[in-house]
Formats: C-alpha cells, sequence, structure tokens
C-alpha cells in the first residue's frame, strides 16, 4: 500500500475514488453537486493505491483556523473526504492514510486537527474526540408567541430587536461579501468556531458555502446600519416548514430579532433552526416553554490534539488551578504527563513525574478541550479516570469556557 499526496492533476481521480467510497456516482468535479469539490486542496490530499497503482482510498485537509475558548484563534487543519472503496475495507487502507497523515500534519507544525465524522465509531481509535454538539429546534407558530423578556425594562439583556436595529432581506447574489463579512466577525468571537476561507463565499454567494439548494437571506443591522447578523433559510414542505440552515449572530439581540422574524413569516407553520448549541436560550424566550421540540442532538466537532502542552498554552483559561494530566496515545504510541498550571487566564504546561489528578486518552482531551464536555461526564462515564475526589470538579473548573463552543460549518 502506497500513501502519496495528491497534485491538481489528481482531483478526477480523487473525486471519482471519494464517490465510489460514499456510493455515489461521479459528478463533473466544478459543477452543479460537484461544486463542493472545487474547495479541495489538492495538495492537502492524499491518495492510497495499490501496490499495482490503483487508487483505494482518499483523505484531504481543509486550511481552517479555529476559535478556542478566549477568543485566541488559531490554525486548524479539516480533515475531510476520507473514504475507502468497499472492496478494500477493514485491511487497514484508512488506519494507514490517518497515520501518514497525523505525522504530515505534525511535519507542518500543527498542534490539533478537526473534523466532521460521518460514523461516531470511527475516529475515536485515532485520538479524536467530539468536542462541539448541534441540535435541530422545531418551534410550531401557532405556539409561537414571545415570552416578555424579565430583564429588558432594567437591563440591556436581550430584547426583540426591533428598537435597536433592523431586518431586511436581501437578494442572494451578490450579498456574499456582507455574509462573508458578518460571519468573520462572529466565527472570531465563537468557540468552536471554523474560518470560512473566501473562495467557500466567492464559490456560491448569498448561500451558506456548498449548499446546493436555493436560499433566501435577511440581514440584520444594529442602529448604525452596520450589518451584525443574517439568518439563511427556505420554505417548502413538509406542512409549509421554513427551515433556517444558519443564524449568525454577533450578539444574542441579534439572534432575538431574527429568530423572531421567521417565527413571524405568514404561510409558515412550522419553523425549523438547524444547528443551534445545546441549551440554546430560544425556547426561554418562548412564552409555552414546550413549544420548542429538540431533535437530532449529535456530536458535530472533533478535536485531536498533536501537541499537548501547545494546545493547553494557546487558550484562554478562566479559573485558577493546577492539575497533572497523564495522557495516553495509543494510536501514536506515545504517553506523556503534564502539569497544567493556570493563573490569570493563562496556562502553563511542563512535564512531571508527580502522581496524576487525572489519567485519560488523548480522545477524551480533545473532547473536554474546548470547554463543550465537561471533564467529571467522561469520569462518571468511565473514560477519565480520577485520582482523588475532588479532581474532576476541579478540571471541570478549569476547562470551562467563557461561551460553549459550537461549529456550525459543514466541510
Ligand atoms: C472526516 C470524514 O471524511 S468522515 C467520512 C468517512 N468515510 C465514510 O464514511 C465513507 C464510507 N466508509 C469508508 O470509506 C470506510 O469504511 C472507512 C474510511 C470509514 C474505514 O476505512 P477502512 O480502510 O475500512 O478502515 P481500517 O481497515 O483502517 O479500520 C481500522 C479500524 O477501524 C474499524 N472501523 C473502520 N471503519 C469503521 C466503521 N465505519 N465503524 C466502526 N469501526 C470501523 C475497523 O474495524 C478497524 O478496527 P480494528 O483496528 O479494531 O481492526
Amino acid at each position: 500500500m502506497e500513501i502519496r499526496p495528491t497534485t491538481d492533476e489528481d482531483l478526477e481521480v480523487f473525486v471519482d475514488t471519494v464517490h465510489a467510497a460514499f456510493g455515489r456516482f461521479p459528478e463533473t468535479p466544478l459543477e452543479g453537486g460537484g461544486l463542493w469539490w472545487s474547495a479541495l486542496d489538492m495538495d492537502r490530499c492524499v491518495l492510497a493505491l495499490t501496490a499495482d497503482g490503483r487508487p483505494v482510498g482518499t483523505a484531504g485537509a481543509h486550511s481552517f483556523e479555529l476559535t478556542l475558548p478566549g477568543e485566541t484563534i488559531v490554525p486548524a487543519p479539516g480533515v475531510t473526504a476520507v473514504g475507502v472503496l468497499p472492496s478494500h475495507r477493514r485491511q487497514g487502507v484508512l488506519s494507514a492514510m490517518m497515520r501518514h497523515q497525523l505525522g504530515e500534519l505534525r511535519a507542518r507544525g500543527e498542534f490539533l486537527s478537526v473534523l466532521l465524522a460521518s460514523e461516531a465509531t470511527i475516529y475515536g481509535r485515532f485520538g479524536y474526540g467530539p468536542a462541539t454538539y448541534t441540535q435541530e429546534l422545531t418551534v410550531p407558530r401557532h405556539r409561537a408567541a414571545p415570552a416578555p423578556l424579565r430583564a429588558s425594562a432594567t437591563t440591556d439583556a436581550p430584547v426583540t430587536g426591533a428598537a435597536h436595529g433592523s431586518v431586511e432581506m436581501l437578494r442572494s447574489a451578490g450579498c456574499g461579501e456582507i455574509l462573508e463579512e458578518v460571519y468573520d466577525r462572529y466565527r472570531r468571537a465563537q468557540p468552536g468556531a471554523l474560518s470560512r476561507p473566501h473562495r467557500w463565499w466567492a464559490l456560491r454567494a448569498g448561500q451558506p458555502p456548498i449548499s446546493p439548494a436555493p436560499r433566501y437571506v435577511v440581514v440584520h443591522r444594529d442602529a448604525d446600519g452596520v450589518p451584525d447578523g443574517y439568518a439563511s433559510y427556505s420554505l417548502g414542505e413538509p406542512e409549509t416548514t421554513l427551515t433556517v440552515d444558519e443564524t449568525i449572530a454577533t450578539d444574542a439581540t441579534v439572534f432575538t430579532a431574527l429568530a423572531r422574524f421567521v417565527l413571524n413569516h405568514d404561510l409558515v407553520s412550522r419553523v425549523v433552526f438547524k444547528h443551534v448549541p445545546p441549551r440554546h436560550p430560544l425556547r426561554w424566550q418562548l412564552a409555552d416553554f414546550r413549544a420548542g421540540k429538540v431533535s437530532g442532538d449529535m456530536d458535530w466537532l472533533w478535536v485531536r490534539l498533536l501537541d499537548v502542552p501547545r494546545a493547553l498554552t494557546a487558550r484562554g483559561w478562566f479559573a485558577d488551578g493546577e492539575l497533572v494530566l497523564d495522557v495516553e496515545d495509543p494510536f501514536l504510541g506515545e504517553h506523556g504527563r503534564h502539569l497544567l498550571t493556570v493563573r490569570d487566564g493563562k496556562a502553563d504546561c511542563v512535564p512531571t513525574d508527580r502522581e496524576p489528578d487525572l489519567s485519560l486518552d488523548v480522545r477524551d482531551l480533545g473532547s473536554v478541550y474546548l470547554g463543550g464536555t465537561a471533564p467529571s461526564t467522561l469520569v462518571h462515564a468511565g473514560h477519565i479516570r480520577a485520582h482523588r475526589p475532588d479532581a474532576a470538579t476541579l478540571a471541570d473548573a478549569l476547562f470551562r469556557s467563557d461561551r460553549a463552543p459550537h461549529c456550525l460549518h459543514w466541510f
């Protein structure tokens, strides 16, 4: 088995192989549904080839930036287009590609990588852990009456937005620049969010990148007319449903205004908000708390740490404390014991031979890294071992994020 990097000349064979792996028929790479492939960086992809040179596996990586807790922005390769032909599965092709790719990422100086998993059973063995989560919230319009917002009379807490800005429907052609700018402001402040390279927007201006269907777009502007949020949505069956793909808001009041706009839409019987983070405040803003039905609760962004000290010192921290972490990395055959010391929002992470507070697999460290999974959950689940009774409580306080991490980018 040979794993080799690809060039632009390999695009067709790469797309052909990954389509076969996903059970789809080839499309013309730069048109229609094949558009997605034109966003690939061919110099960040690999092909797995049999001894006689037949391509049987593919893997790639996008060059993203990831926002960490504390609004630190770091490079994050986004692993994508992973597939092995059905005829060559369970023979170690993916394992060989993952080993090659992780080595290559380290050689480039990356200290973490991320992906979206087609199945939750695939990537844990390679050191990835689920780190952000997503849900759908469905609200029947006849039950969408707003709750009076108790704090709004006395404080600057979220209000309906009407008095604080405006909502405007845009023609989808030509609004890409505004959306790109709003998305960029949003993702820089949102832990777990990924950058969207300019060419993604250029490919499909006015729609969530790489969305095949037409979308309506509403933009929210602040009192000075500056765009500070948008929602992209479509109308259709079943039962005259309005489906919001993305609600991008630079603060909570903007989300409220956009949500009110779609919930007031005539000729619609229900509104589906896709990609909301768990425990989203929208349900609290409805007079009928039970009107918002949660579904599609699942993992979204998976994180893999490649250099534990660099990763831990890169993010911001919101409580002081000290923990000794004993980290196993079975796939790469590595082990490290780290003293993590947090003071005034910054961490120091050095090797130590002190007794550990927590023993954990690198995949579990990936899960807790962005603050979206409490270490105590994984202690109670039986994955992380706490060596003293208060270690999990301290770890929960330390790994917490200033804002719950969330990612809605699909790649
Ligand atoms: C980031 C992304 O692109 S996600 C998209 C992933 N791709 C797909 O879902 C496309 C359809 N599936 C495939 O192409 C293949 O089945 C792949 C890529 C998931 C797996 O490739 P393979 O070459 O079969 O994997 P490989 O042989 O290296 O398996 C390594 C181990 O993972 C296990 N494994 C592989 N795939 C799966 C799976 N889908 N579910 C559970 N376990 C799996 C194997 O059993 C093996 O376990 P072992 O080490 O205990 O024996």
